[in-house]
This record gives structure tokens, sequence and C-alpha cells, in this order.
């Protein structure tokens, strides 16, 4: 897992099911690789059609889409994965209902303990954040790019930061050891999504070339 990951606004924070969609429609056009739809309402049905609608836009661009919490509808939208948080039941129980090839997130808030256990479980990638202030969560647990660097040399699978990201503080976090930034407002707040979800692709790419070598 690498580059681009945006994370829906909930249904309450949509103007509509149609902007939903032709903003993540925008995003893909972009280079954003990782969808993940997070909702907090319980209107099932709605929750089902809109991600088997965002799993579809997914197979058009080759990307990936996750479900925030929820194993159970990854499983019948037919996305690629799930991101479970602490409250959010066991990476080891998610693998198991969504098999081997599933990507299964685990927040890791600022904690190595946690990350080490997410490991344990079979997490596919670990978050950590919030990095920066966040408008989208504004009491998540503070996390500093130095945390990054240490989770790198530490635990193999990829390292995503969250919480607050946009073009203009996201270099400090590739460069910790970030391979995937998730962003929610960063990305589904523009009102040129192509245009952002573009030059943070450029950003991958300019930072690592500097970087190696
Ligand atoms: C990529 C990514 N990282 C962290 C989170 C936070 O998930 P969680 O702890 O389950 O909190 P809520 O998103 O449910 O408020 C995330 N969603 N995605
Ligand atoms: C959903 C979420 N989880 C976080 C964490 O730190 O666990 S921060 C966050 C919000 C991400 O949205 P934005 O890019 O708008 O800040």
């Amino acid at each position: 897992m690498h580059g681009l990951y945006a994370i829906t606004p909930t249904f309450e924070q949509c103007a509509s099911d149609r902007w939903l969609m032709a903003q993540t429609r925008a995003l893909l056009t972009g280079g954003v690789r990782y969808i993940q739809l997070r909702d907090k309402s319980c209107d099932q049905p709605r929750r089902l059609k809109v991600a088997k609608a965002l799993r579809a836009l997914c197979a058009e661009h080759e990307a990936h889409l996750l479900i925030n919490d929820d194993w159970a509808l990854a499983q019948a939208s037919g996305a690629h994965g799930v991101h479970l948080g602490q409250g959010d039941g066991s990476p080891a129980d998610a693998r198991a209902a969504l098999g081997k090839h599933a990507l299964i997130g685990r927040t890791c808030h600022d904690s190595e303990q946690l990350a080490a256990d997410a490991v344990a479980q079979g997490a596919s990638y670990l978050a950590f954040g919030r990095f920066y202030p966040s408008r989208t969560k504004p009491h998540a647990r503070p996390a500093t790019p130095a945390l990054l660097t240490r989770a790198k040399a530490r635990f193999n699978p990829p390292l995503v930061a969250i919480g607050g990201v946009n073009l203009d503080n996201a270099e400090p976090l590739i460069r910790a050891g970030a391979d995937a930034l998730a962003l929610c407002q960063g990305l589904y707040g523009s009102s040129e999504p192509e245009s952002v979800a573009r030059a943070f692709t450029l950003l991958f790419s300019v930072t690592h070339k500097q970087d190696t070598p």
C-alpha cells in the first residue's frame, strides 16, 4: 500500500450521494489509490448502496475500497477490505471473515504497542495520527512524525499517516516514513479534487526521489 488514501465525509456531511460519487471519481482520476467509506449512520440500505457504487467506481480506476468499522459491510459490498479502530473488533477476526487477500487496516494512534498488537493480529497496514489538528476529528490523539520513523524501522506493514494533512504539511510525513497519506477534508473538501490529488501524487514522487541516495 502506498500513495493517496481518501476518506469520505459521513453521509450527514455529504451534499448528496451524487456529489459523493462525482467527487470520488475526480479523486480517482487524479490518482487516489484507496477510498475509505467512513459513515456513522445506521442507514444500512443506503450504506450498502453507496458502498457498491464506490466499489464499482474503484474498479474502473484499479483502486481499492475499504469500509470503516464494519467488515460485514465490506463483505456484502465486495470491498477490498476494512479499517478497524481500537473498538471495532480484532484484525484477526476480520481476516478470518474476509480472507487472506483482504486489506485490513488498524488505528494505532500514537502507540508502538498498539502497532505491535496489530501486526501480531495480521493487520495489512498501520495507521498513526493525528499528525495535525483535524476538523473532521477534532479530539483525535496527537502523534509526531518521529513515531513514523521509529515504526518504519520496527514494523513491516505499510504505514498510513492521518489527521489534518494537506499539501502544505504533508512532506515531513512522507520523509518520516509514511507510505500512504489518508485525508478527508484535504481531498473531499476541495473544489478542485482532481488537481489536488495530482499535486499529492507529484509530491510523493518528488519527495521519494530526493530521499533516494
Ligand atoms: C486510515 C485511517 N486511519 C485511522 C482512522 C480512524 O479510525 P477509527 O479509530 O476507527 O475512528 P473512526 O474513523 O471510526 O472515527 C481511519 N478511519 N482511517
Ligand atoms: C478519521 C480520522 N481518524 C483520525 C485519527 O487520528 O485516528 S484523524 C481522522 C480525520 C481525518 O480527516 P482529515 O483529513 O479531514 O483531518
